[in-house]
């Protein structure tokens, strides 16, 4: 089916997304195709695609693994009632996400993007409590700037002002201080300072008491927050502080699972095993929407284990879609490439220079700090106190004009290329970057 460009009012029968979509209808970007780190546009323009489409394609785009397991798929099932009913490939892949998951986080509950793997483990966290017999744990603590999608459960736990004001009443969450210190500023890799800063758990639970908290919900590392790193021993001291006072830890891997920072998890980089974890984006390589909840062996037997008779359902939650065939068919077919160790020796490898192209832009005009870890990064850009994000949106606006795909959030540039990069794609990009801030200042 050819696609035809939209013009005028055609385009406004589509809303975009987390968009200003009045600045958009002034200067249309649109993508009609893509392969390897290339996006193409309607008007034959080839742009690098610096992160990985939304942090999600680590693969590429064109993978003919992924293409032809969703085909072949398709001709065999393409849909199965995810309730009371299953079908073969759900299981197979549970076994193949148990298998990479850290220590005993061997359960998986399926839904369709990374928002709603955020909510679905907070409703398994009240839920557990209540089997558990202490169903006054019901409140939540997230971290100022972090991000969990935009369901109430997410918006709520999250810690970004603008995602939050225009909805009102949210859940009962209280936030840590996000992880960003001055003195951290241009650090390569984890940053010096910080461990200190998980002990404001205690200072939420001498107002909350741990006896009605029923979770700590935070990012290995920030990323839409702006790639912001935590100091090594920030989620250890979580995590203690967790098991002293009977918490539970999740940990929103939705950016950082599946080898984003070197590792399978953020979890694995830290070495902190959290009682669940959520991931979504590279799960299928962001070929077909799919999320999912990773959760211990604690939390799935003491669900099992529930009073009640036979047709009692554990755990009152799922979706259409939950382990749909072709997102299963596409999430075998991507973490199969993903679970390779030669992969990850290839992350880690490219790593080191996209630490050096990224850092080498520190004293450009206007670059107030860099930060990196893995394959992820970002360049904060002084902000415009009247128009806060608008700088950073104009810098984005020349890099696509200088043909790469770069991501702007907030004050941040944000980069997380496909693991495919060789070390000349990561200089191209950033050389390309330098380019537009040089050119905007
Ligand atoms: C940690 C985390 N948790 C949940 C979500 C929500 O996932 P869904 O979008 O699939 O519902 C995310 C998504 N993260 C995300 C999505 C789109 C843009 C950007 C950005 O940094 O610009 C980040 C995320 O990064």
């Amino acid at each position: 089916m050819r696609s035809t460009v939209p013009t005028g009012e055609t385009m406004r029968h589509h809303w975009l997304a987390f968009t200003s979509n009045r600045r958009f209808h002034q200067a249309p970007k649109l993508v009609s195709k893509a392969e390897g780190i290339f996006y193409h546009t309607p008007q034959g323009h080839k742009l690098y695609d610096s992160l990985s489409g939304l942090w999600c394609t680590p693969l590429g785009h064109g993978n003919r693994q992924i293409s032809e397991a969703i085909s072949h798929q398709l001709s065999q099932l393409d849909y199965a009632p995810a309730f009371n009913v299953s079908h073969p490939l759900a299981f197979q892949l549970s076994e193949q996400i148990a298998g990479m998951a850290p220590g005993d986080l061997n359960h998986v509950l399926y839904c369709n993007s990374g928002s709603e793997a955020a909510d679905t483990a907070l409703k398994l966290a009240r839920a557990y409590w209540r089997a558990r017999g202490k169903p006054e744990k019901t409140k939540f603590i997230g971290r100022a700037k972090g991000y969990h999608g935009v369901n109430f459960g997410g918006i709520s736990v999250g810690g970004i002002g603008p995602n939050r004001k225009v909805y009102g009443q949210t859940l009962d969450a209280y936030h840590l201080p996000h992880t960003w210190l001055t003195e951290n500023r241009f650090s390569r890799g984890l940053p010096q300072e910080g461990d200190y800063l998980a002990d404001a758990l205690l200072q939420i639970l001498e107002v909350q008491d741990a006896s009605n908290i029923a979770a700590v919900m935070v990012e290995p590392m920030a990323g839409s927050g702006g790639v912001i790193v935590p100091s090594s021993g920030y989620l250890k001291r979580l995590r203690t502080l967790c098991d002293q006072h009977d918490i539970l830890l999740i940990f929103d891997e939705v950016i950082t699972g599946f080898g984003r920072m070197g590792t399978v998890f953020g979890a694995d980089y830290f070495a902190v095993q959290p009682d669940m974890l959520t991931c979504a984006k590279a799960l299928t390589n962001g070929i077909m929407p799919m999320g999912a909840v990773i959760t211990s062996r604690d939390i799935y037997q003491t669900m099992m284990d529930q009073p009640g008779d036979d047709f009692m359902i554990e755990f009152p939650h799922g979706y259409t879609y939950s382990a749909h065939p072709l997102a299963c068919a596409a999430a075998m077919a991507s973490l199969e490439q993903l679970n390779q160790p030669s992969l990850m020796e290839q992350v880690r490898s490219l790593s080191q220079v996209f630490e050096d192209a990224i850092h080498d832009l520190k004293g450009l005009p206007l670059v107030e700090d860099i930060r990196n870890i893995g394959l992820a990064g970002a360049i904060q850009i002084q902000s415009d106190p009247a128009h806060p994000t608008k700088r950073a949106s104009e810098i984005s606006a020349l890099c696509w004009d200088k043909e790469v795909y770069v991501r702007f959030g907030g004050n941040n540039l944000s980069f997380a290329p496909p693991f495919i990069c060789s070390k000349q794609d990561i200089h191209e990009i950033f050389s390309r970057v330098a380019d537009a801030i040089q050119q905007y200042a």
